[in-house]
């Protein structure tokens, strides 16, 4: 009998589902499926849908509001799927994986269970757009799918490595300590996918991997990756610091929040019975970035648009990500293997990466500005100039294709044991 592995991606904007025949611990999975709601925060949300050459791209779905809704209309379509006979069979599916935001002080991928759960829905208060939303689809699994074991993957993990005097905030370190209060990083599974397809596609081991590696989508992140692990990066306690995203600020002043509002330390509406966050964390979190800057988050429109308010928007972006890959360069002593474009705006967004290796231009890095515009789908592409002094490079990140093979690679430590081929 196949083993099924659905391996569920809850993002800010979107929940991306793929289904995975597992081929043994020694190879990677085989996808026999992906689905994809996107554009939660710009609704009508819609689908993509792929399987073998069955293709469905931008189809408008009503109704699809939350990152719940959208698992749950994907099951649907997967499990009614005629041409996907592997998951007619629903007690087939035998591990779920769920990318989950915040894992606190988790090193590595856990199972579920009611301690886990507990856990992950005490730090939805540090990732307010991200951790409530992926148990909302935890619990839907274990009531539509009772044979699955749900395994947690988590962002945080990777940036375990990040040493004390970057993760640690000058603050009161009694009161730090006692409330967990540090840079903890996030976007770690793409960072990990990232990590692996550019070592391989270098011919690099992992551990002499140097890289400014760079995941935007939604939520945008800088993270400099010195021997295939995490120096540091910009997300902090929670996915709010750093970059701005589709509706969050990225970094600002402090104090600025107390300027803005009078009620900013007050209980937002999101607030529930199992998340607490101030009308401050609301506003930075929901009603700013793009959506704040020109009333949309699809950073394709505003790339591509000469409104003054998406040239701004724009222009921000190019100018925050420039922050970092200016002192994530001096972290590596400028001892870069690449600089790496991935998410959404990543891989998409060719002005964008031109914008920026165009002022990166400086530290050696310099494009192929015909392979920049058409950089074909690979999952690692080259698209700097021969001869430049360091290449940049664009890596489809897969998050999901992480977990599954976390999974296979490490099915014994789960429930279910060996995984079969
Ligand atoms: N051609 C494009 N140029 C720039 N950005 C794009 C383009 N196409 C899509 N995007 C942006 O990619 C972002 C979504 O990235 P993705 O990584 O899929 O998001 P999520 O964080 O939800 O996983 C959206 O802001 C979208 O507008
Ligand atoms: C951590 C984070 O911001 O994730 P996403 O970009 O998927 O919202
Ligand atoms: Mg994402």
């Amino acid at each position: 009998m196949a083993q099924i592995i659905l391996s569920i991606n809850a993002g800010s904007s979107s929940v991306k589902v793929s289904v995975y025949k597992a081929n043994g611990k020694s190879e990677d999975p085989t996808q026999l499926a992906e689905a994809q709601v996107e554009g939660l925060t710009a609704p009508p949300a819609k689908l993509k849908y792929e399987r073998g050459d069955e293709k469905v791209k931008g189809k408008e779905l009503d109704g699809i509001k939350t990152q719940e809704d959208a698992f749950r209309f994907i099951l649907d379509q997967l499990t009614k799927d005629e041409g996907l006979p592997e998951l007619n069979h629903i007690e087939d599916i035998k591990f779920t994986c769920h990318r989950v935001v915040h894992g606190g002080d988790y090193p590595r991928s856990q199972i579920i269970d009611e301690d886990t759960y507990h856990h992950i829905e005490t730090l939805s208060d540090l990732a307010p757009l991200h951790n409530a939303p992926a148990l909302t689809i935890v619990h839907a699994v274990t009531s539509l799918l009772p044979n699955a074991t749900n395994i947690a993957y988590f962002d945080s993990s990777f940036h375990s490595t990040i040493p004390p005097h970057i993760h640690t905030y000058p603050i009161d370190q009694v009161i730090a300590k006692r409330n967990q209060l540090r840079k903890y990083g996030f976007h770690g599974i793409s960072y990990t996918f990232i990590v692996h397809a550019v070592s391989a596609y270098l011919s690099k081991p992992t551990s002499t991997l140097n890289i400014i590696a760079l995941h935007l989508g939604s939520g945008a992140s800088a993270c400099v990756i010195k021997g295939g692990k995490s120096l540091d990066t910009s997300m902090g306690l929670t996915p709010l610091a750093g970059l701005p995203g589709a509706t969050r600020s990225g970094s600002i002043d402090p104090s600025l929040i107390f300027h803005f509002t009078h009620d900013a330390g007050m209980p937002s509406r999101s607030s529930s019975k199992h998340m607490h966050i101030t009308t401050a964390e609301e506003i930075l979190n929901k009603n700013s970035g793009w959506k704040s800057l020109t009333g949309t988050t699809d950073f394709g429109l505003i790339s591509a648009s000469d409104k003054p308010e998406c040239q701004l928007a724009f222009f921000i972006l190019v100018d925050r990500i420039l922050n970092y890959v200016g002192s994530y360069y001096l972290k590596l002593g400028g001892e870069v293997d690449a600089l790496v474009f991935a998410g959404g705006i990543g891989e998409r967004g060719a002005r964008l990466r031109s914008e920026v290796v165009g002022r990166a231009r400086c530290l050696g890095f310099e494009l192929d500005e015909g392979r920049n515009e058409e950089p074909g789908d690979g999952v690692v592409t080259d698209v700097g100039r021969e001869g430049a002094r360091h290449r940049t490079l664009i890596c489809r990140t897969d998050e999901q294709l992480e977990m599954a093979r976390g999974v296979t690679e490490e099915s014994e430590r789960f429930e279910g044991g060996e995984i079969a081929g």
